[in-house]
């Protein structure tokens, strides 16, 4: 931990005010995401009741864990070995990427709240975030160092890619629509972007949060979570549930572009990381979102004038974008803004 660039002590830049503060006693032990076997596809009962399940999940959470997912373990495993190396190297190796300059392309940062009446507050967890929409002529961007990172980072975002596309025929499928429609609807080139979350143990949980709440802004993202180590928490019926890893899983999730074509049925739902004592955590998440220039709305065929009225108004994915940037530093209300009137 010495070469983290977040100190030991907890100082006052990290402390939340208290109505902002975890409350770690209150999670709710009753509920947890759904967990998704995707081998379950076998035969046509089986592809079924995947659908099924997949539609109940995103509609009640918008999240889920997947396993047997196809994504070989070992693949799994360098990449997160590449990223926990990344945030160990001595600072100085990562400081050509600090920056906070939203509109660089690779970057490290630390994300923080704007609280009124007190500075910004630090959260506890150090982010370093770059694209993976150019593929391997993306390389020469990534770090020299570790000198795994680019290859790892090459094959994980390969068999990711993959995931994402089968990943996206079951949702589309859970809407009622065309296997390959999402992905054609969300538009090409799509708007890749990865984001790598370091935790170090921190000296007191209860006064601070790795990551604040909030809702992703893209459609999907699939994260790989630290085997073994709790922190993701996510928002059901009022209650924080925790997303404790499962061996060989990823979290799934429906970002905000996912609950405005669904028209709502979909939920892209809060979620949050906290800290803890004595553990590190790192997690990874993939990003897919769509093209820029893509017009996001409501799908036609999940709208009616009767019984389902469409409930947001359509925008340039870039419109969005450049409204969630501007929410920086605070709970973002950014889908609410392109509701039309009840
Ligand atoms: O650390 C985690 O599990 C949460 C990551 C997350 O929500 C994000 O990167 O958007
Ligand atoms: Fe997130």
């Amino acid at each position: 931990m010495a070469n983290s660039a977040i100190p030991l002590s907890l100082t006052s830049k990290f402390i939340l005010p208290e109505d902002k503060r975890p409350q770690l006693a209150q999670i709710s032990s009753l509920a947890s995401v759904p967990v998704i076997d995707l081998n379950d596809n076998g035969n046509k009962n089986g592809h079924y009741l995947l659908v099924q399940k997949i539609s109940q999940a995103c509609e009640d959470y918008g999240f889920f864990q997947i396993i047997n997912h196809g994504v070989p373990q070992e693949v799994c495993d360098r990449m997160m070995s590449a990223i926990t190396d990344f945030f160990e190297l001595p600072p100085e190796e990562r400081a050509e990427f600090v920056t906070e300059d939203h509109t660089k392309q690779v970057k490290v940062f630390h994300y923080n709240l704007k609280v009124e009446g007190q500075e910004k507050v630090s959260m506890w967890s150090e982010t370093f975030s770059h694209p993976w929409h150019r593929g391997e002529d993306l390389a020469h961007l990534l770090p020299k160092n570790p000198p795994k990172y680019r290859e790892a980072f090459g094959e994980y975002a390969k068999e990711v890619r993959t995931l994402i596309t089968s990943l996206f025929s079951l949702i589309s499928e859970a809407l009622g629509l065309e296997k390959d429609f999402l992905q054609k609807r969300l538009g090409d080139p799509p708007t890749l972007r990865t984001q790598a979350n370091y935790y170090p143990p921190c000296p007191n949980p209860d006064l601070t949060l790795g990551l604040a709440i909030h809702t992703d802004p893209q459609a999907l993202t699939v994260v790989q979570q630290s085997a073994g180590v709790t922190g993701l928490q996510v928002l059901k019926d009022g209650e924080w549930v925790a997303v404790d890893p499962i061996p060989n899983a990823f979290v799934i999730n429906l970002g905000d572009q996912m609950q405005v074509l669904s028209n709502g049925r979909f939920k892209s739902v809060h979620h949050r990381a906290v800290t803890n004592k004595t553990q590190l955590r790192v997690s990874s998440a993939m990003f897919y979102a769509p093209n820029l220039d893509t017009v996001i709305g409501p799908i036609e065929d999940l709208i009616d004038e009767v019984e389902h009225p469409p409930i947001y108004r359509s925008y340039r994915y870039a419109e969005f974008l450049q409204e969630w940037f501007r929410q920086e530093g605070k709970r973002r209300m950014v889908k609410e803004l392109f509701q039309l009137p009840k």
